[in-house]
């Protein structure tokens, strides 16, 4: 079955999308993993990251409303297996509005889930039905964020829903931890943020990763070429950056299947 990893902040603008490119397309380059990338954020910039055209094709938003399976919507890129996002799923709140609604996305792709090695889900800016349902079939969150006291706030109120998700929908949710992103080792604010980080994830119980995600425009210009960050820039900081960070939490995922087993 699929390890699936969420990347989450309902703050905007703290590379969630940026994270959960790379990491999908490192896992495929670098380490041969089978990956499903699914965009729920109506924004749909993963897809357009990928190299796919979004306004072609069925997207999430039609898995889960029924009208069309996960194994349909499935578009293959140089990278990995991809489900897309389109606008239409910014009135998710009133298109799904029946029972069990937060099991939406993990009934729709439970067909296909056993296809991938990983699924990497990338979220909206927002902490709505869309965030519940990813959370729902989560084997673990990853909370990208910026070295901005506003993102620090931000992830206080994520707590709160990962409680709820954990008492009523999914009680193994797992927190891998808090990645830095847009960071300038050099900055103050940086420093300051780091530790206030550290004291934010002690209260979710997780950890602030030890690597960093630092600052670089490669990134900003990468989704244009539809590539991802290791072939667009292979030698720049963000490339070295997300080579470690995939290492770690590799090391980390497996020291917890460990830890369960035993
Ligand atoms: N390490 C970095 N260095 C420089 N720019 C970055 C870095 N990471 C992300 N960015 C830029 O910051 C902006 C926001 O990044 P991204 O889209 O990944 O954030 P997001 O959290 O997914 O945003 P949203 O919540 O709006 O979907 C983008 O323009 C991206 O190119």
């Amino acid at each position: 079955m699929a390890t699936i990893i969420v990347l989450t902040n309902q703050k905007g603008g703290v590379g969630k999308t940026t994270t959960s490119t790379a990491l999908a397309a490192g896992l495929v380059s670098f380490y041969h993993k089978k990956v499903l990338a699914i965009d729920l954020d109506p924004q749909g910039n993963m897809g357009f990251s990928l190299g796919l055209d979004i306004e072609d094709g069925r997207t999430i938003h039609d898995v889960m409303t029924g009208r069309t399976s996960a194994r349909e919507a499935i578009q293959e890129t140089d990278y990995c297996d991809v489900i897309t996002s389109n606008i239409l799923l910014s009135s998710a709140e009133l298109d799904f509005n029946f029972s069990d609604r937060e099991l939406l996305l993990k009934k729709s792709l439970a067909p296909v889930a056993a296809d991938y090695d990983f699924i990497i889900i990338d979220t909206p800016p927002a902490l709505n039905i869309l965030t519940v349902n990813a959370y729902a079939m989560a084997n673990y969150l990853i909370i990208p964020m910026a070295p901005e006291i506003l993102s620090l706030l931000a992830v206080t109120q994520i707590k709160e829903t990962i409680d709820s998700v954990r008492e009523s929908l999914n009680p193994h949710l797992d927190v891998l931890g808090i990645l830095l992103t847009k960071y300038n080792p050099r900055t103050v604010l940086a420093r300051e943020v780091k530790e206030m980080a550290e004291n934010i994830a002690a209260q979710i119980g997780t950890c602030v990763f030890d690597t960093q995600i630092r600052s670089s425009v490669s990134v900003a210009e990468a989704p244009a070429h539809g590539l991802s960050i290791f072939d667009y820039a292979p030698r720049a900081k963000p490339s070295e950056d997300y080579m470690s960070f995939i290492k770690e939490i590799r090391i980390m995922m497996r020291t917890k299947t460990l830890q369960e087993v035993r």
